[in-house]
């Protein structure tokens, strides 16, 4: 085989510069006659890529890391692997020189299992708490396996003729936002340092030339979103034929967002080779039981791994949730902000594009340094936005469900759920942007009468993570606060955020689909193995008890409320929180007053 510069995945020229005969200067890698030759070593780009010890612009580890040890981990499906316990071989050497150089002393849960799952070739379907390392559970396996394998050649069929420039990629990760797939690269250029691995990235709202002149230098691992990626397909600029490792990160939310039919296209609709010649893995913090139907579609004979209870959060994020009236939550979000210590981050997510400009100006004529991140923002716009966030220059960043996902940003202190949202798994990924890596974080959340049907998730979630639930929201769930309609409660029969756990697992349900690999092949309630924490018990109807949001579901979408009920709120629902004196009885009174309306108003349409 000729040498394999880095960028040799092209059809035709590539590479660049660089090789003498032996290791490349330029922080590059080859591959040589069967061969890893590292690049030798560059302090520029080390330092820009690990930082110094203490570096504040990285993420460093929080004081509870080593207690990730303890969360339960649960992986079901045949035969699976043993997991490791440190970094080292069989892990290839040159990763864990980066991984030292990443600071990384020992994998979290979900690298321990990852790792060994990969390399024993097995599909994957992983679910792991916010902040827990799943980036490096996916790259550190593909990356391990790359390095000692070196590159695959170009099937002959797929290279087309004439000077088209067409990439090979080995490994393809899709994301959901471009935030989200440059951060993936950024960690794959970590990791991927000095090897003959080249990371590149392809998001859709930037200059498509630029991407493909920086692709031009090299892509084996391609970190993309999917509409940029089905467009470059289009232009016959990348080819999946050699595709080894798909992975899916944020799989849940990408088929949520209506990603699936670019993402049936690009795994089932081009050149990709099938579910049995690739690995497929998919991430997540949650993973809704239809969403894990779906996904099956992509996988064969999975282990399923959950790193806790899937779709809980981390215990090392302090909740709070306070009652406080549309009216209100500014002059409380000032509240907070005014008494939060100087020196941290805080992230306020609110549900519309309009409301998070609007706060942020609130909040910039009330002299507190902020910007704001929407999906109306250009591209250089968002990646400004982050950066001064980043960088402290702006402490506060008003956000739509855009940054919800995976990213990750050192020293964010605290999480305001301005605008709660109405699904519990997107209040999950957003608190989920602090007490990342064993650090702890807070976050708070406005609550009133327009968020009851997240009530009883909330509830449930703040009791598992063993947070304090106030009296109130116990009492509006008890109510009826429960899910109406949507997802049916987190064990209810709706859209199934009460897949705990592996649905292959939980029975019923039908929808196993036709023809899929063996769905009776040990992977019954029997089939799973516990470590580091106490087996499962209970199927679904474990599960079934705890949601109740059934009988809300499916055709209720309205609910009238009964007179006593109103009633019965107006004592549960506490006055909202609000600090200027007076100002919080007037609200207090209108309220009563809208509710005494609002009572009678319904008693006269009452037969
Ligand atoms: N083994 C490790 N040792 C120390 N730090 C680690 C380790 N693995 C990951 N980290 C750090 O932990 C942080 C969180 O990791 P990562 O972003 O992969 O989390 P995640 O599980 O993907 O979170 P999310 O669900 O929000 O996407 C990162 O800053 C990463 O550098």
């Amino acid at each position: 085989m000729p040498p394999r510069a880095a960028g040799g995945g092209w059809s035709s020229g590539g590479g660049g510069g660089g090789s003498y005969g032996g290791a490349r200067n330029d922080g590059y890698g080859s591959w040589q006659n069967g061969k890893h030759i590292p690049g030798i070593a560059n302090p520029r780009t080390e330092k820009e890529l690990f930082g110094d010890v203490g570096d504040a612009t990285k993420q460093q580890t929080g004081i509870n890391f080593d207690a990730y040890a303890d969360i339960p981990v649960e992986a079901t499906g045949t035969d699976v692997p043993e997991p490791v316990t440190e970094f080292k071989p069989p892990m290839d050497t040159h990763l864990l020189e980066n991984i030292a150089l990443a600071h990384y002393k020992t994998p979290t849960p979900v690298q321990k299992y990852s790792v060994p799952i990969v390399a024993g070739g097995r599909d994957l379907m992983a679910c792991a708490q916010t902040g827990s390392g799943k980036t490096g559970g996916f790259l550190f396996p593909i990356l391990s396996a790359s390095f000692k394998e070196g590159p695959r050649p170009v099937p002959d069929a797929a290279r087309g003729y004439g000077r088209s420039r067409k990439a090979f990629p080995t490994a393809l990760i899709l994301a959901p936002t471009r935030e989200l797939v440059s951060q993936i690269h950024e960690e794959a250029r970590k990791f991927a340092y000095r090897s003959w691995v080249r990371p590149a990235v392809v998001y859709g709202g930037a200059d498509i030339g630029s991407q493909l002149r920086a692709m031009d230098q090299g892509c084996d691992l391609l970190s993309a979103t999917p509409g940029r990626l089905v467009d470059l397909i289009e232009r016959g600029r990348i080819s999946l034929a050699n595709i080894r490792y798909l992975v899916l990160d944020e799989a849940d939310r990408m088929l949520d967002m209506g990603f699936e039919p670019q993402i049936r296209r690009i795994v089932e609709g081009e050149d990709m080779p099938g579910v049995t010649e690739r690995q497929t893995l998919m991430f997540s913090a949650t993973f809704p039981r239809d969403i894990q139907m779906l996904a099956r579609d992509f996988l064969k004979d999975y282990i399923f791994l959950s790193v806790g209870r899937v779709g809980s959060t981390s215990e090392n994020i302090t909740q709070k949730v306070e009652y406080v009236e549309d009216e209100d939550k500014r002059s409380v979000l000032l509240d907070i902000l005014y008494a939060l210590p100087p020196g941290g981050l805080t992230l306020i997510f609110v549900e519309t594009k309009r409301m998070a400009d609007m706060l942020e100006g609130f909040l910039q004529q009330n002299q507190f340094g902020s910007t704001s991140i929407h999906g109306d923002r250009t591209q250089r716009e968002r990646e400004y936005a982050l950066e001064t966030f980043r960088s402290g220059r702006t402490p506060v960043m008003v956000a739509t469900a855009v940054a919800a996902r995976g990213l990750d940003i050192p020293n964010v202190t605290h999480v305001v759920n301005y605008d709660l949202p109405s699904d519990i798994d997107d209040y999950v990924h957003r608190i989920g942007r602090t007490g990342r890596a064993g650090n702890t974080g807070a976050s708070t959340a406005f609550f009133n009468r327009g968020n009851r049907n997240i009530c009883r998730d909330l509830v449930e979630l703040l009791r598992e993570a063993k947070q304090e639930v106030p009296a109130w929201l116990e009492a509006v769930m008890r109510e009826g606060g429960g899910s109406f309609g949507g997802r049916g409660g987190r064990g209810g029969g709706g859209r199934g955020r009460g897949a705990n756990r592996d649905v292959r697992s939980m029975g019923g349900g039908g929808g196993f689909r036709a023809g899929a690999p063996s769905a009776s092949g040990g992977w019954g309630a029997g089939g799973g193995s516990s470590y580091g924490g106490p087996p499962r018990t209970g199927g679904p109807g474990q599960f079934a008890s705890t949601g109740g949001g059934g009988s809300y579901s499916a055709v209720s979408s309205i609910v009238v409320p009964s007179l006593a009920y109103l009633e019965r709120c107006t004592d549960s629902f506490p006055p909202s929180r609000r600090t200027r004196p007076g100002t919080n009885r007037l609200a207090r009174r209108s309220r009563l007053r809208l509710r005494l309306r609002l009572s009678s108003t319904l008693l006269q349409k009452t037969p």
